[in-house]
């Protein structure tokens, strides 16, 4: 490749205690290219990404930015060599404005004889966020009134502003909405095309292959090899990815809808500041798919259900079994109803809302099981251990032991934590936010076989998700929605395709 070497790595290791997350990793990154990272959770890419931009130091090996040693103390030092990037959990300060979430750590731009000035602070924020087609936005207001996405679109105008020439996506895109997937796609081919050079982490093998021009895979903290895009290959990418070959189906191979008789919750006309009017029923033994647009008021559903916002209208109804084994209908009042009467909920902002990152993976994932657990309040020696290894080992969770904080853990191995907190213990009916953001290949594989074999053992389960392959591929029914309203209902056997879907979208 004739392009200049931008950045350069040579040998470089990153070590956390026992666990060599990175291992003698030699790889250059071109100007004029968009450089794709694969691997599956926990195989080093973000831990590569966070040497680069700054937010780890290297254990050893070195780095160079064009030509020159390179060894960044902190983020804002990388931003001065012109190396920014954007990460897969949210990185704003809600009760922060959303201008000095831009600006943060270099307000001092803006000072004028030791005052800040704000209203220049503020207009160039809005120069910043036109750079991601922001829209009208008072900049004065705090992050937290924004939503996921728009969060998100914050920290990419952020880099942005800094007119970074190295532009770092650490699986940012699964998190946004198709509109907000191709302004990255979009934003990232401009800098291409800028002679500047991008590093994109995601585990959505079609969008690498549309959007790089190369790609690096990892396994285990190695580089395993390096395919330019005329030899890309879907499946021997994947092969290099997990080291032998993937076969079998991904998605429930039946094409008929199923269900039992008994209805587990009832929206009934339920009115949010989002939503208007939602009315629907989960039934035992069903699947039933929430998609929509972002805005569409979609994951606010699964947040009515679960208890976390309160309807202005209308109500949700959970049937709880009752210490005879038959159900009993309950309005949901709170998060203590829905978890009383057995509701899980994995929610798309899992740092936020469902996992606690100082705790251990095994606090984690016993926290909401301690019901089934304990007897009169006991919990007998060894059981939280003995649930903690098996959900650890059927997710294939990676870690150096259960007692790991699972705030160390790789993202995707995050999400694997959140499923199986509540899959363990006893919920039966499952609300899943996204639950296969960030996930890798072989895990989405074992999720949607189990997602499908507690079906068949009755448990209700609605997933809410972007991703229109997973609803069709694993949903009995699928309500469409848009503008805070059901605008659609479509079954199983109706033989679904993205864009019979789409068409209600928008
Ligand atoms: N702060 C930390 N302390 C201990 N171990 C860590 C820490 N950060 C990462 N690791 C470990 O390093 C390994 C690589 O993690 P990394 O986040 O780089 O993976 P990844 O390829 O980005 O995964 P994913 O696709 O799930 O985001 C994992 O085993 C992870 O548990």
């Amino acid at each position: 490749m004739d392009k200049p070497v931008f950045l350069e790595t040579r040998s470089i290791v990153k070590r956390f205690n026992e666990v060599t997350a990175v291992n003698q990793v030699s790889m250059k990154i071109y100007r004029g290219e968009i450089r794709g990272l694969i691997g599956e959770n926990g195989s080093g890419k973000s831990t590569i990404s966070a040497m680069i931009s700054g937010l780890l130091p290297k254990t050893e090996g070195d780095m160079y930015v064009e030509g020159q040693p390179y060894a960044p103390k902190d983020p804002l030092n990388a931003r001065a060599k012109k190396i920014a990037m954007i990460v897969q959990e949210t990185g704003t300060i809600g009760p922060l404005s959303i201008a000095e979430n831009i600006f943060l750590g270099d307000e001092g731009r803006f000072a004028r004889n030791g005052i800040i000035d704000r209203k220049l602070m503020h207009q160039e924020a809005k120069k910043s966020l036109a750079l991601v087609d922001f829209g009208e936005v008072d900049v004065s207001q705090p992050a937290l009134t924004l939503n996921f996405e728009q969060r998100k679109l914050i920290e990419i105008a952020r880099a942005l502003y800094y007119e970074p020439e190295l532009f770092i996506v650490d699986e940012t895109t699964t998190a946004l909405s198709h509109d907000g997937r191709l302004l990255i796609h979009r934003l990232m081919r401009k800098l291409r095309d800028q002679n500047k050079a991008v590093l994109f982490i995601s585990h959505d093998l079609p969008e690498l292959m549309d959007v790089c021009d190369a790609l690096t895979v990892m396994r285990d903290g190695d580089l395993i090899t390096t395919i330019d895009r005329s030899e890309f290959e879907e499946n021997f990418i994947k092969q290099s990815m997990v080291g032998r070959v993937i076969e079998g189906d991904y998605y429930r191979s039946d094409t008929s809808a199923s269900r039992g008789e008994q209805a587990m919750i009832r929206v009934n006309g339920v009115d949010t500041s989002l939503l208007r009017d939602i009315h629907f029923e989960l039934y035992q033994g069903e699947i039933l798919g929430i998609g929509g647009l972002s805005g569409s008021g979609m994951h606010e559903v699964g947040k009515v259900i679960f208890g976390e916002i309160k309807p202005q209208r209308g109500e949700v109804i959970v049937y709880g079994e009752n210490g005879d084994g038959t159900l009993l209908p309950h309005k949901v009042k709170n998060v203590q109803t829905a978890i009383a009467n057995r509701v899980g909920y994995v929610s798309k902002d899992r740092d936020r809302e469902t996992l606690i990152m100082e705790a251990s993976i095994k606090e984690n994932l016993v926290l909401s099981a301690l019901g089934k657990l304990g007897k009169f309040g006991l919990i007998p020696p060894g059981a939280e251990k003995k649930f903690a290894r098996r959900q650890i080992g059927e997710l294939n969770i990676k870690a150096s032991g259960m007692n790991q904080r699972v705030g160390e853990l790789s993202g995707g191995n995050k999400q694997k934590v959140s499923f199986g907190k509540w899959i363990g213990n006893d919920s039966k009916i499952l609300i899943l936010d996204s639950p296969t953001r960030g996930v890798d290949v072989g895990v989405k594989t074992t999720m949607y076989q189990l997602l499908y074999s507690l079906k068949q053992q009755g448990y209700a389960i609605l997933i809410i998700s972007e991703e229109l392959p997973e609803l069709i591929g694993m949903s009995d029914r699928i309500l469409v929605m848009k503008d805070g309203k059901i605008n659609k209902e479509f079954r199983r056997d109706q033989n679904l395709n993205e864009s019979m879907l789409i068409d209600y979208m928008i």
